[in-house]
C-alpha cells in the first residue's frame, strides 16, 4: 500500500530507523483501526519483491517493519528471505490471526477482540502488544499474557482517540503490574509517518 522511511513509534523498537512496508489487505475490523485504507488490497498497485528491497536498502537504515493491514494474509517467505540477503532486519506488526510465515528478527503481535489470535503466533511473539480502548482491555490482556512466552516483552498501547482517558489507568496498572510497560505512538506526536 506504501512504503516509508521513518522512526519505529511504536514498542520495543521505539526511537529506531526503519523502513516501513505496508501491504494492503486486512479482514480483521477494529473498529478504531487508524489505517482502515489499507483494508482492501485490490486498492493499492502490487510492487515487485526486488523493488521493495531496493526501496528499503537506499536509505542507511537496516531494520524494515512489514505492517499493513494485516501483513500475515501474505505469504511472506519471499519477501523476508529477499531483504534478509539483502542485509536487512525483519520486523513485523501483526495481530496474529494468520499463521506466521517468513523469516522474522522480531514479531510484535498485537491482538483483536475482532478476529482471535492463533496461539502459534503468541507463541512466537517477542513482543505483545494490547491497544487498551476500555477498562475491560486489561483483563483481556492478562488472558493473553498468560498465551505467550516467559520473556515476551508486554506493552498497553492507548487507542488513540481514548489516549486521554485511559492513559491514568494504563499508568496505575503498570506501577501495579510492572511486568507490563507503557507503549505510544509517539510517531503522532512527533507528527512523522
Ligand atoms: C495498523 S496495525 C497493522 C498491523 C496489524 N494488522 C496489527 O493490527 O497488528 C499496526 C499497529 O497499530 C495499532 N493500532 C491501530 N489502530 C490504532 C489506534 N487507533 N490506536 C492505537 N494503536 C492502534 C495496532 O494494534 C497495531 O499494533
Ligand atoms: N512511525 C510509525 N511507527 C509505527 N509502528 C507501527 C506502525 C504501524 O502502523 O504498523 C507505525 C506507523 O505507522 N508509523
Ligand atoms: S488488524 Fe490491524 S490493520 Fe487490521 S483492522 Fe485491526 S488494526 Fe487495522
Ligand atoms: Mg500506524
Amino acid at each position: 500500500m506504501e512504503q516509508f522511511y521513518t522512526i519505529q513509534g511504536e514498542g520495543y523498537n521505539t526511537g529506531r530507523a526503519a523502513y516501513f512496508l505496508r501491504l494492503g489487505g486486512c479482514d480483521v475490523g477494529c473498529v478504531w483501526c487508524d489505517v482502515k485504507e489499507s483494508w482492501d488490497a485490490d486498492a493499492h498497485p502490487r510492487v515487485a519483491i526486488p523493488d521493495m528491497v531496493a526501496a528499503a536498502t537506499a536509505h542507511a537504515g537496516r531494520n524494515v517493519v512489514i505492517t499493513g493491514g494485516e501483513p500475515l494474509m501474505h505469504d511472506l517467505t519471499q519477501l523476508t528471505a529477499a531483504l534478509h540477503a539483502a542485509g536487512c532486519q525483519n520486523w513485523i506488526e501483526t495481530s496474529g490471526a494468520y499463521p506466521l510465515t517468513g523469516q522474522w528478527d522480531w514479531i510484535c503481535v498485537s491482538p483483536k477482540k475482532f478476529k482471535a489470535p492463533l496461539p502459534s503466533v503468541l507463541q512466537q511473539a517477542h513482543e505483545l502488544k494490547i491497544i487498551v480502548f476500555n477498562k475491560s482491555d486489561f483483563q483481556w490482556a492478562e488472558q493473553h499474557a498468560a498465551l505467550v512466552g516467559e520473556h515476551t516483552r508486554l506493552y498497553l498501547q492507548p487507542e488513540w482517540s481514548k489516549a486521554s482517558q485511559m492513559m491514568p489507568l494504563i499508568v496505575d496498572y503498570v506501577k501495579e503490574n510492572p511486568r507490563w510497560q507503557v507503549s505510544l505512538q509517539t510517531h503522532k506526536y512527533l507528527d512523522i509517518p
